[in-house]
């Protein structure tokens, strides 16, 4: 897949690099047949490069490989298709340690809050001092678009900012596991090895991807300890705690955990609305606070999709020439927030409480006033209003036929109580990260 590379770095040259980075840059490319198939990781992503680019790149794709002929879809390549860094395939030079890492990402544009400051603070630490055992290796791990892979590369941004000749090497699993594969064939294990030698810290993203790849995770294994021998800084990333990982063989798991495990939580509201103004002006536009609100109180399911939705908006504004006021966010993002509202039913939040809680269905919609029901019910109630256009009186009837105010103290209550209950807000979280998948 030749013509891709060359079609981007010439769309590099032509588009301002925060476009590229923003719509160009995550698009993965293959051939089928005579056709350059592009995929983009979502619809925002499609539809902004449908709009605006697919031209300018049918034109190139043309020129380059013959074939004006392009696919635009949503999706990514196929796991064992992706290509293996080229540092891990030839035994790497010092200057080959130096472009795998994305810049963009540093301390400086990670917006800190209660969900992931712990997690900040460590990758902060594991910069300043990599290698050290109180945070070697370190694991970042919570749900998808939180942030881990942001606060991985700001980590070794930073430990190159520190010492311009430090090597950090940062690869997917996935990349890991063709490059082991591909030395395999080749009988190269022993130059695949020493490749780790020369690091002095390894990131490595997404490790949940090695459940059940035992050849992977037995290379893996040995390739952390001699790197943890050698107090090399070892970063890692997880979608959830390693030890719920199916798959993984259980010497690993307690490998991984001897340094410093972080979880990283879905943001808060005061912070999703933060990151929507600091991606906003780190695009150069100005968005007002009423909208950051917006946004971040629609927009609950993970930071990818809140930016998404600010990039929607962003380049309508230009398209459009509008300026973004509260009225045009509501109009742009319409059918999004509404796809959003949709997906989550009175029916599905009450089945997601009872089951949260270990009730049955019947018990929430009870009459019963015991503490082991009132409570979540009540937070059912109050999510229910969170999360979907249902009136109180709406809402009420769904809840056995409650009265209207019954809703609203339900809600208030709630609202009271996070203040001050941290096992209550923590809940909560939960609760809505389980709505939001
Ligand atoms: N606190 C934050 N401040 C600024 N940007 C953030 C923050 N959290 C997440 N992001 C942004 O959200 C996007 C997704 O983040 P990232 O890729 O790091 O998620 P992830 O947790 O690694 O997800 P995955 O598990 O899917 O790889 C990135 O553009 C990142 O910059």
């Amino acid at each position: 897949m030749d013509a891709w590379p060359r079609c981007l770095e010439r769309l590099e040259a032509e588009f301002p690099a925060e476009d590229v980075h923003t719509w160009l840059k995550p698009l993965q490319a293959t051939r089928r047949d005579d056709t350059t198939v592009l995929y983009a990781p979502n619809a925002f992503v499609r539809d902004e490069v449908r709009s605006r680019y697919l031209t300018r790149i049918r034109e190139l794709l043309g020129h380059f490989s013959g074939s004006a002929e392009v696919a635009l879809e949503i999706g990514s390549l196929p796991r064992t298709n992706m290509d293996t860094l080229p540092v891990i395939a030839h035994a790497p030079a010092a200057e080959a340690f130096h472009g795998n890492l994305d810049s963009h990402y540093t301390f400086e544009n990670f917006v800190e809050g209660r969900s992931n400051q712990l997690g900040r603070a460590a990758a902060w630490q594991a910069a300043q001092k990599p290698g050290d055992r109180a945070h070697n290796p370190l694991l970042l791990y919570g749900s998808t678009g939180l942030g881990k892979t942001h606060l991985m590369f700001a980590a070794g941004n930073q430990m190159r900012r520190q010492n311009p000749s430090v090597r950090v090497l940062y690869l997917r699993s996935e990349q890991f596991f063709s490059a082991m594969m591909r030395a395999l064939q080749d009988r190269a294990m022993d130059g695949f090895k020493r490749q780790f030698q020369q690091v002095d810290a390894l990131l490595i993203d997404d490790i949940q991807f090695f459940a059940g790849k035992e050849r992977t995770q037995e290379e893996f294994f040995h390739t952390f300890n001699a790197l943890f021998d050698g107090r090399q800084q070892i970063i890692m990333t997880c979608d959830r705690f390693p030890r719920e990982v199916d798959g993984l063989e259980p010497r690993l798991k307690s490998r991984l955990a001897w340094g410093l495990s972080v979880a990283i939580d879905p943001p808060d509201f005061e912070t999703r609305a933060q990151i929507v103004l600091s991606k906003a002006r780190e695009r150069g536009a100005l968005i007002p606070e009423d909208v950051a609100f917006l946004i971040a109180k629609k927009m609950r399911s993970n930071v990818r999709d809140l930016e998404g939705a600010l990039n929607t908006l962003v380049a309508r504004a230009n398209f459009t020439g509008r300026s973004i006021t509260q009225e045009f966010a509501q109009e742009t993002l319409r059918d999004l927030l509404r796809a959003q509202m949709h997906s989550v039913g009175i029916a599905n939040i009450q089945k997601t409480v009872a089951d949260y809680y270990g009730l049955q269905i019947k018990d929430l919609l009870s009459k019963r006033r015991t503490r082991s029901l009132a409570r979540p019910r009540q937070v059912a109630m109050a999510l229910t209003k969170e999360l979907t256009e249902h009136s109180l009186p709406e809402i009420g009837d769904a809840f056995a036929g409650r009265d209207h105010t019954t809703v609203l103290h339900a809600c208030r209550q709630i609202k009271h109580l996070m203040e001050t209950d941290g096992k209550l807000r923590e809940d909560w979280d939960k609760l809505i990260r389980k709505l939001s998948e």
